[in-house]
């Protein structure tokens, strides 16, 4: 790769992480993927500039959106943080035999007029439409890092076949494949699901040969120590910090739960430590 376009990746790449190589992202594209009835429980944070206001003053990396939430909600996220913006999704209104495919909704150079500073798109791994989504995700890379962008790969297995060889979406083996398709894909960051234990999840990390691997956030937890443990686990594990969604806005003050988020991503504090210094114990 042209030695500017390297250049433009790696810049980028350091908007979202800190100089120890982590990061906390928060993830805003819910309102499309599960519908607005994710934000019921906190009806204000249906408004993105709501929710993005609060996240940037409780000390988030970086945010990821759609382009069209970024239109009118990305100049909320500070300009020393990450903007990643993702071109691909899918509504949860689909008929089920087309939910394992993402369509795409915008395009590289959309996002680079919105000011983004990473581009994301989704792979489900194992989907029967799988050779589309490897399709987009080449097009959206070999662009992007045309321009000096990253590219986040959600990395994503997901599949009849897989739940009858593996049983479960979440099994280390199959997420591990997963993020090695990733980086074998052209990924520059890889999001993906936990794996249940430190152990396996180290596993991921190795086959990610040195790609930063990101954790899902996943539904919200009642007890906030539960999610810090898992949290703290993907930390151990190697892996470099989370993209959260739900466990941030599904609370009324997310605040609490992102400094403690903090405090164990960036300064490798104890879940329990972290979470009764932000008063959530
Ligand atoms: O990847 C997504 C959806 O995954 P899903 O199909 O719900 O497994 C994104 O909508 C979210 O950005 C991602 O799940 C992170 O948000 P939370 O899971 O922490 O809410």
């Amino acid at each position: 790769m042209d030695a500017y376009q390297s250049i433009g990746i790696r810049r980028r790449m350091k908007r979202f992480f800190r100089r120890n190589g982590r990061t906390l992202i928060f993830a805003m594209d819910h309102g499309f993927e599960h519908g607005p009835t994710d934000f019921e429980e906190h009806w204000e944070h249906v408004n993105p500039k709501i929710i993005i206001r609060k996240v940037m003053r409780a000390g988030v990396d970086g945010v990821m959106m759609l382009p069209g939430l970024a239109r009118f909600a990305g100049d909320e996220v500070k300009p020393d943080r990450g903007l990643m913006i993702k071109l691909t999704s899918k509504t949860n209104l689909r008929p089920k035999d087309e939910q394992l495919l993402q369509s795409q909704l915008g395009y590289v150079g959309d996002a680079v007029k919105l000011g983004a500073d990473a581009i994301a798109a989704t792979v489900y791994w194992g989907s029967p439409q799988e050779d589309v989504m490897m399709r987009q995700f080449a097009e959206i890379a070999s662009y992007a890092h045309d321009m000096g962008f990253p590219v986040v790969q959600f990395a994503y297995p997901r599949g009849p076949y897989i739940n009858k060889k593996y049983g479960k979406k979440e099994d280390y083996r199959v997420v591990m494949y997963g993020a090695r398709a990733a980086v074998e894909s052209g990924a520059d960051m890889i999001k993906t699901y936990w794996t249940g234990s430190k152990e396996t999840f180290a596993k991921v990390v190795d086959a990610a040969a040195g790609v930063p691997v990101l954790l899902s956030g996943g539904a919200k937890t009642e007890n906030p120590v539960d999610f810090l443990r898992v949290v703290y686990d993907v930390i151990e594990a190697g892996g470099a910090g989370a993209v959260v969604g739900r466990n941030i806005f599904q609370r009324e003050n997310p605040e609490p739960l992102i400094k403690a988020l903090i405090r164990v991503i960036h300064r490798n504090e104890e879940p329990e430590e972290a979470a009764k210094a932000e008063g959530l114990l």
